[in-house]
């Protein structure tokens, strides 16, 4: 193999793997399976929302033009007609100082248009008084006040989320239009590697990449299948890869991507005439990680060490299939944050620190976790985010302000809900 290899930066190498992604194709599934997928069609609405007038609280519907003379001295009293509960509605005309008792989310009847809350009322035998004025609409959504028949309410390419769902509902929409999601095999090369079940012996470790890595397609909702290895050489990995390639719309390998003798990934990218869109990255950990494209598909060489395959997957496989799944927004959200710890190699290349966020005194703390090399595994379980440290730099100390990309939204600190 070439020993040749040229560092681009990560921009570049972002830029080059999100770069002419082809999205999977449309797929229809039941509003129960959208959550977590990309819908694949606008969505126009059918109707106003809310469809119709109506309370906005518990209380009675009147003719705002009877409370006019209303006041503290002055309390004008009302009877009471009809009731009117949620899910109900009437056609009865409202004559003067009449009312309907109302509930939240009844319709609103056409003889009347103001609400008066029960809190705003001293009760009667027969109804009750009021001791103020009510305007027009008080107390009262109206029809079409949150968007309304032929508005574009959601556009193709946005993530299906509790809220999204909650909207299709509204409209009705029982079958929804999503993207595909694609489908991934994992592999991880290696002759030392055991099972997880496996007793350990002398020179062997268990994999715990193609678990790690499940996980992470796993949280990016995508759906995998795991391959092995029966035997780790040069046409043995050539036929696995090609068997991939053929059941799965993206192949991840981890190790073997680097310039070991037994390293053969970039030999089996070659033989395949996969097209390389870099080999080698200014960025630690995972700077030999590779990416090649077999036609559509992608060939992701992710680094054997865990760190490094790691944090791999989220710079370079996660915006690919998001982008596979027809998401408009690829990227993880990157926010600034207070470095709460040192570190203090020089850098010449970009570097990733698995780290901690918290919220303190206002701001947002990035502790670097544990031991945090690129063969490190524990230091992947502590941390909830990755530390992006610019290279070309001597080294980074507490309270510098650094960027940080967020891997693991949903594990923020508790301080995040205390004091926000
Ligand atoms: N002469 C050079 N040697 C190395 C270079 C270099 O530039 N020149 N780069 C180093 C860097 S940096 C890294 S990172 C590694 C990358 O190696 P590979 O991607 O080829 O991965 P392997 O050699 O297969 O394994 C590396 C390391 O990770 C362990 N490993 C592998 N697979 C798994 C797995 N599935 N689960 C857990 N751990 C795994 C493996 O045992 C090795 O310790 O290359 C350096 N060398
Ligand atoms: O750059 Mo290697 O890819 O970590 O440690
Ligand atoms: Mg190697």
């Amino acid at each position: 193999m070439s020993l040749g290899r040229t560092p681009i930066h990560i921009h570049e190498a972002v830029d080059r793997v999100t770069k002419n992604v082809s999205v999977l194709d449309k797929e229809t599934v039941a509003l129960s399976d959208s959550h977590g997928r990309f819908i694949a069609s606008d969505l126009v609405a059918t109707m106003d929302v809310p469809i119709f007038t109506k309370s906005a609280m518990d209380g009675f519907a009147i003719r705002s033009e009877d409370s006019k003379e209303a006041s503290g001295e002055n309390r004008v009293a009302f009877t009471v007609v009809e009731e009117v509960p949620a899910g109900r509605s009437s056609d009865y005309k409202l004559k003067p100082f009449e009312a309907f008792r109302i509930m939240t989310g009844a319709e609103i009847p056409e003889s009347a248009d103001t609400v008066v809350m029960f809190e705003q009322t001293k009760e009667t035998d027969n109804g009750f008084t009021i001791r103020r004025e009510f305007k027009p609409d008080e107390n009262i959504a109206l029809q079409g006040e949150e968007c309304k028949e032929g508005d574009v309410i959601l556009t193709a390419g946005s993530l299906v989320n509790p809220g999204t769902v909650a909207t299709l509902a509204t409209f009705g929409i029982s079958k929804v239009d999503v993207f595909k999601r694609p489908v991934v095999g994992i592999l991880s090369t290696g002759s030392e590697l055991l099972e997880v079940e496996d007793e350990l012996e002398r020179g062997k470790i268990r994999n715990s990449n193609t678990p790690m890595v499940a996980a992470q397609l796993e949280r990016a909702g995508v759906e995998y299948k795991k391959y092995k290895l029966e035997k780790d050489e040069f046409e043995s990995l050539y036929k696995k890869i090609i068997e991939i390639l053929e059941e799965s719309d993206a192949v991840i390998t981890t190790g073997g991507v680097s310039v070991g003798d037994y390293d053969l990934l970039p030999d089996v990218y070659k033989k395949l005439g996969a097209e390389v869109l870099f080999n080698k990255v200014a960025m630690r950990p995972g700077s030999v990680t590779t990416v090649a494209k077999f036609g559509d598909k992608y060939l992701f060489g992710l680094s054997g060490n865990p760190s490094a395959c790691y944090s791999g997957f989220e710079l370079f496989v996660r915006p690919v299939m998001n982008l596979m799944t027809g998401s408009k927004r690829p990227f993880a959200p990157v926010i600034n944050a207070t470095l709460a710890g040192d570190f203090t190699k020089p850098n010449p290349f970009t570097r990733f620190l698995r780290a901690e966020l918290n919220f303190v005194d206002g701001e947002i703390e990035a502790k670097p976790a544990g031991f945090n090399k690129s063969n490190a595994v524990t230091s992947i379980a502590e941390s909830n985010g990755v530390v992006i440290l610019p290279g070309g730099t001597r080294g980074f100390k507490t309270g510098d302000k650094v960027k940080v990309m967020m891997t693991d939204v949903t594990s923020g600190a508790r301080e995040f809900v205390a004091e926000s």
